[in-house]
């Protein structure tokens, strides 16, 4: 498999490797990689995701798609790079800093005293009766939690564990507010809190623990 120019595919982590202790080794943010319209490019997948949620296609229909499909992939195969060198998770003009796999959010502000966001959840995040399926509820929780807790320890750290309280139902395709924040911490432990707002109503309430990664930890 072709990598992009000067990359090649799943590189083996070894001396020269861009990564330290489970993440990128440092938080070095990009704009560039993927180009100017690696944004929209995901935003169409996005889309496609919507539709295909909802979609009860004809077999002719589902033929159709599948071969369009293949085509695609068969473009991106000639891209593909490793995970240290894919735009993903650094773009910070972008919703989710460019990650497709997470909940669109926008962040307002961040910093040591925590992270104040936007989430939108997709109509592809369906969980039942047009509301947010818990899960994907629990990774923008998960993803700004980590995000506060390495803001905090300016350093990566993993989950330990992480509780969400489902205070009420989560709306899909409204803007709505995630904050989280460490509320203590003890050496390597990072206890961060977080809550999910519609407007005034609560939706839903995270506790976590964070733990800061020592030097090379996976
Ligand atoms: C580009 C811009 C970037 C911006 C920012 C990007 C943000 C991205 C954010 C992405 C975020 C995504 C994040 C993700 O999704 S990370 C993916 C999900 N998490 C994992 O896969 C983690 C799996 N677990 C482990 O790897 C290890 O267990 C870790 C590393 C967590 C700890 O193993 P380690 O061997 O290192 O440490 P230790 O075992 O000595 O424990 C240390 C202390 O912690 C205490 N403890 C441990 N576990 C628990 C527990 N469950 N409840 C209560 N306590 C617990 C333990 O008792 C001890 O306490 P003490 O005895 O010292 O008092």
């Amino acid at each position: 498999m072709k990598g992009a120019p000067d990359q090649q595919w799943n590189v083996p982590a070894g001396e020269n490797s861009q990564h330290e202790g489970g993440f990128r080794a440092d938080l070095a943010v990009t704009t560039e990689r993927g180009g100017p319209t690696y944004g929209e490019m995901i935003e169409q997948v996005r889309l496609f995701m919507d539709k295909v949620r909802y979609a009860s296609p004809t077999p002719a229909l589902a033929d159709e798609v599948i071969e369009d499909l293949k085509k695609l992939n068969a473009k991106l195969d000639t891209m593909l790079v490793d995970e240290w060198t894919s735009p993903s998770g650094t773009r910070i003009d972008l919703p989710s800093r460019g990650n497709i796999t997470l909940p669109p959010y926008e962040i307002r502000d961040g910093g040591p005293d925590g992270v104040d966001a936007t989430v939108t959840f997709r109509p592809f995040h369906l969980g039942g009766n047009g509301v947010a399926h818990g899960g994907h509820v629990a990774i923008a929780f998960d993803d700004l939690g980590g995000m506060a807790a390495a803001l905090k320890l300016g350093g990566v750290a993993r989950t330990g564990y992480l509780t969400v309280n489902y205070r009420s139902l989560t709306p899909l395709q409204k803007p709505l507010a995630l904050r989280t924040w460490v509320e203590r911490f003890e050496g390597r432990k990072y206890f961060v809190r977080g809550t999910l707002h519609d407007g005034d109503r609560l939706c839903a309430e995270m506790d976590a623990l964070f733990i800061a990664l020592k030097p090379g930890q996976a």
